[in-house]
């Protein structure tokens, strides 16, 4: 743990009831597997963030996926408190309501070209198309070599990015085609400044590079004074974030007993 890691959990055990804690889904609260719509959350995932949801200023799911997606997978339905900002921050579900905005014309452009960009770079046949409406992501997890497949993809995705107006996130093997203008960083500090309320602390976990962002934005805002703690989900496939995170545990496993160990005091 570094010591600005330490403040921060000392600032979230001190004053809970005005901290933000931020997670994002696959890999953090989610064990990764083949199937992108066999995820499901870690058994005591939603356990937990129903405890801490009565206990902490803002509870907040920031994730790729659609926000309705992220909360039927996790079982997040009922918890009383907890907002999931989806798509990157484009959707909302709070309560049981759910905004989404239209998705721009981009995305139906790169959909009709897609295919024809798959053949054309000798996509292997089980390279899996997941159309989440807003965005297309393209994974090669379940290829023979996923990396060989996600590198001979990229400049073709990037040359489609380009020519619809969308921008590619990278991810453990997957290339989306998204909209631009939204990350998972400017979701954080938008939900943060709609509280109104300056929080006392702010906690984000994430695994991925797209969480990279929302590390940025816990950055800030420890720049501007508010503790902050980074909890990366450890992986051997991103190290990225174990570089800029100020504690790393096992995978959602990990993520999880962390929480336990907050909500018990032995964090
Ligand atoms: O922001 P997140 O909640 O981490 O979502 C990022 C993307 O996660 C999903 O893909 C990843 O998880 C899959 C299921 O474990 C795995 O098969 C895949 O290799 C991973 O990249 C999801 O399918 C995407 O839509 C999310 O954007």
């Amino acid at each position: 743990m570094t010591a600005a890691g330490a403040d921060g959990l000392d600032a979230i055990r001190e004053a809970p009831s005005g901290a933000v804690l931020g997670f994002d889904f696959d890999g953090t609260l989610a064990p990764i597997v083949d199937d992108p719509a066999a995820a499901r959350a870690h058994p005591r995932a939603a356990a937990a963030l129903a405890r801490l949801a009565p206990l902490v200023g803002s509870l907040v799911i920031v994730t790729g996926r659609p926000a309705a997606v992220a909360v039927e997978y996790g079982g997040f339905d009922g918890i009383d408190g907890l907002v999931v900002l989806g798509q990157y921050g484009l959707e909302r579900w709070e309560s049981g309501v759910l905004t989404v905005p239209d998705p721009p014309p981009g995305v139906a452009e790169a959909r009709a070209k897609l295919p024809g960009v798959l053949e054309a770079a000798g996509a292997p046949s089980e390279t899996y198309v997941e159309d989440k409406g807003q965005a297309l992501a393209v994974h090669t997890r379940r290829c023979a070599e996923p990396e060989v497949a996600i590198e001979r993809l990229r400049s073709l995705l990037a040359a489609l990015a380009e020519r619809t107006g969308l921008v590619v996130e990278p991810g453990r093997f997957v290339l989306e085609l998204r909209p631009p203008g939204m990350d998972k960083g400017r979701a954080l500090r938008a939900f943060i400044a709609d509280r109104g309320a300056r929080p006392s602390a702010v906690l984000f976990a994430g695994d991925d590079l797209g969480d990279l962002a929302a590390f940025g934005a816990v950055e800030e805002l420890r720049a501007e004074g508010v503790p902050g703690v980074k909890l990366c989900s450890g992986s051997t496939e991103v190290t990225a974030l174990a570089e800029r995170a100020d504690v790393i545990v096992d995978g959602p496993e990990g993520v999880v007993a962390f929480l336990d160990a907050l909500l018990d005091g032995a964090a």
